[in-house]
This record gives structure tokens, sequence and C-alpha cells, in this order.
């Protein structure tokens, strides 16, 4: 089974767009799992401009499902974690001006930080994954860190996906599956997944234990659910 983890950065966007409380970040993150979602994931941003680090703490005692925050493991951001103490914890290498996620690790070139900072979450009893590209030296190297789980990045799977070329878009990701689990790593996958893209990439990747899925998802929530409203609103108006 592949578990859905709802990414909730979009509705601290929101929030933060007015300054006060709507819509409730954590109302929504207990909704989300009322509804039937398997995770929430967050992504605290330096700069804090969706989820702030206070929303980490409180959806610590919040969160019943699985809780999995995301980022660049600087020391804020550890120091974060090891207090509020997920489920699990995703090493993103984001830098701190990014519009958003744009990259896997180098998993050669900084195995032993990887291999340091998994040390210290493992030790804390929080589950590791790293967000890596299909490719398989960078999956190989992946192993060799300790981590528990890869985070597949599937920005490039998404967009060729748009493009119509369904099977060379996933082909990379099938493979790269299969020798993270010949590793002995769990995979996990995220970025650009949506209601169009979601269904052929399960069918085709083995293994796959978890998707976080936050854009596309929170967009299409708000045009699925428009209809509803604007009759509500009309509703009201008569
Ligand atoms: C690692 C990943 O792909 C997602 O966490 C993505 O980075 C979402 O972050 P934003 O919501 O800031 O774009
Ligand atoms: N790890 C990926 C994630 O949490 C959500 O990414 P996106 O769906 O917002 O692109």
């Amino acid at each position: 089974m592949t578990k859905l983890s709802v990414n909730i950065n979009k509705i601290a966007t929101l929030r933060n767009a007015r300054g006060g409380n709507m819509p409730d970040l954590l109302k929504t993150a207990a909704d989300i799992e009322s509804f039937g979602g398997q995770g929430i994931t967050i992504h605290p941003r330096p700069d804090e401009r969706h989820i702030r680090y206070q929303d980490a703490r409180d959806l610590k005692n919040l969160v019943t499902t699985e809780y999995n925050i995301e980022g660049n493991p600087v020391k804020k951001f550890i120091d974060l974690v090891l207090e509020v103490k997920p489920t699990q914890v995703t090493l993103v290498p984001d830098a701190v001006d990014a519009i958003t996620s744009n990259a896997g690790w180098d998993t050669i070139k900084h195995k032993d930080f990887l291999k340091e900072v998994i040390q210290t979450f493992k030790s804390a009893g929080i589950r590791t994954s790293i967000f890596v590209d299909a490719e398989t030296n960078m999956i190989e190297g992946a192993a060799k860190t300790g981590t528990d789980r890869i985070e597949l990045y599937t920005e490039s799977y998404a967009e060729e996906f748009s493009r119509g070329n369904h099977n060379q878009a996933v082909k990379p990701f099938s493979e790269a599956a299969k020798i993270a689990h010949q590793c002995g790593l769990g995979v996990n996958a995220g970025h650009d997944l949506s209601l169009d893209n979601i269904k052929y990439f399960k069918e085709n990747v083995p293994h796959l234990l978890e998707v976080s899925i936050g854009h596309a998802l929170i967009c299409e929530s708000l045009y699925l659910g428009l209809e509803n409203v604007v009759n509500m609103y009309l509703n009201k108006l008569k």
C-alpha cells in the first residue's frame, strides 16, 4: 500500500496572506486526517514564508497519523526536528532563496555530512529519508549514508507526463525504485504529483511506500470546491 501524506504548506501560505488564522492550519490538518489522509507533511523554510517553526511544534500535539517534516538540515532545522520528534524527517538540499525544492542531493559529494545528520536523527528515533533524483549512483550513494528511505524527486516525471510521454516519464522512476529496494531503502516520492499523474506513477513504480502531495492537491481542492461554495453564497443572497 502507498500512503498519502498531504503537504499543508499552501494552507499556511494562504493563512499568512492576511495575517490572521484563516484558514486554520491545525484544523485543516485534523480534517485531512479525518477524511482519510494517512500523513501530514510540512516543509518549514528558513524565511517561514508558509509553515512557521511554531506550526511544526503545534502540529506535533495534533497529528495522529504520520508526521513528516522536510527541509534543509541547517542547525535551526536540526534543532527543531529533534525537539518536535516527527515520525519522519526528509532532508532536502534547497537553497534559502529557492522558490521551491528544485534538486535532489548529491549523495556522493555530501556523503559524510548526510551520514552524520542521519545518525543524529536516527539516534533520536526519527525515521530518515533523503530527497534524490532518479539516478542509480545517487540512490546507491544514499544507501551508503545509512538513511532508512529516499524520496524520489518527481518534478521531471510530472513535466514529461504532462507532455504526453508517459512511458518515458516514468521509466527512470521504475528503475530507481527497483534499485533502491535492492539496496534496502524504502521508497517515497514527491513534487508536482497530481490527480492527473498519480495513478500512472503508482501503477508503474514498485515498492512505493509513501507519496507527499501539496501544491496540486490544494489547487485541485479549490477548483473542485468552487462550484459548491459559489452556489452556497448565491443561496444566501437570494
Ligand atoms: C521536497 C518537496 O518537493 C516539497 O516539500 C516541496 O519542496 C514543497 O515546498 P514548497 O511548498 O515550499 O514549494
Ligand atoms: N515532498 C513533496 C511534497 O511534500 C509536496 O510537493 P508538491 O506536491 O507541493 O510539489
